[in-house]
């Protein structure tokens, strides 16, 4: 068996293109653009190289950016205080706090600062809370992505066994309350797992949330099993290049699962797609608009 390839760049193009639609008729309502503003605290390479490619999406999609680029040294209150000024700027709809953040820096307490309705990446308590309750909520884009991209290959997903390897509080325990409330049957698997390869083998859906390059191996799954990976993580190969490397053995697993997340290509692409999705919802909510429809 082959598995087919979920492709993640696809679906977010298609994404990007309805959320497209949907900012061209708010800025004809409302005289203005659904705007996003991302704070980059310091220089950590790869966060610049995230931000540059959302501020990029954030423009194609007929949005505003709002970028600002702060000092590592910056204090917590200075900090605090560029969040009170975008939570006060009634042209910003939503704000993204690029993580990780200084090391001298409270991250929950920056996190818990920003307006809930316009906390695009989900992370406040407020939000967590609410997606825990079913209501509506500001939901995480890593795991958001992931489960339309498991929509997209299955349609309903009521009765279906999930696996979430992994538990950390912006993919893995936002994505077992998605497919909980998707009706599957939802197991969280972690580093204390007893038998994680028995328990993973129990799954129609795994969902590779760990961190850790080429955990879960092709022997690990049931045949025919959905597989998406979230990681992703530069190793060094033995000829000194440097490969982009899921938490799933792509090549076993390709030969057992029924469809799979490639690395780069699957899950990445459908973050931002999810945060261009987020920030056009929060906007709507924002003006007491209906939700848009179809994203
Ligand atoms: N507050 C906050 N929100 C985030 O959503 C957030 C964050 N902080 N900090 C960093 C992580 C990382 N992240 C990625 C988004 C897209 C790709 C992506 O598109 N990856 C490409 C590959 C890119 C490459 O080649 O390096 C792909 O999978 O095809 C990767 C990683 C969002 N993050």
């Amino acid at each position: 068996m082959t598995a087919r390839i979920i492709d993640g760049k696809a679906a977010a193009a298609d994404l990007r293109q309805r959320v497209g639609q949907v900012a061209a008729r708010f800025r004809e309502t409302r005289s203005r653009a659904p705007g996003l503003a991302v704070v980059l605290v310091g220089e950590h390479p790869p966060s610049a190289a995230y931000v540059r490619s959302k501020i990029k999406a954030t423009l194609e999609a007929g949005m505003e950016s709002f970028e600002h680029r702060i000092p590592a040294e910056t204090s917590q209150a200075d900090l605090i205080g560029l969040i009170d000024q975008l939570n006060a700027d009634a042209t910003v709809d939503g704000i993204l706090v690029q993580l990780p953040l200084p090391k001298h820096v409270d991250e929950q307490a920056v996190l818990t600062r920003v307006d809930p309705s316009k906390d695009v990446d989900g992370f406040h308590p407020v939000n967590v809370g609410r997606l825990s309750i079913g209501l509506d909520a500001l939901v995480p884009c890593t795991p958001l992505g992931c489960l339309k991209l498991l929509q997209g290959e299955l349609g309903d997903l009521s009765g279906m066994d999930a696996v979430v390897v992994g538990r950390s509080n912006i993919v893995g325990k936002p994505m077992a309350q998605l497919l909980l409330q998707a009706n599957c049957t939802v197991t969280v698997a972690h580093s204390r797992t007893r038998d994680l390869p028995g328990v993973v083998r129990r799954n129609d859906i795994v969902v590779a949330a760990v961190g850790r390059p080429e955990l879960i191996r092709g022997s690990w799954l049931k045949p025919g099993a959905i597989v998406i990976d979230v990681g992703q993580e530069r190793v060094e190969q033995p000829d000194g290049t440097r490969k982009l490397l899921g938490d799933v053995a792509y090549g076993e697993a390709a030969e057992v699962a029924g469809a799979i997340t490639p690395v780069p290509g699957g899950v990445g692409p459908m973050t931002i797609a999810c945060l261009l999705r987020n920030t056009v919802v929060a906007a709507h909510r924002r003006e007491g608009l209906p939700d848009p429809e179809g994203l």
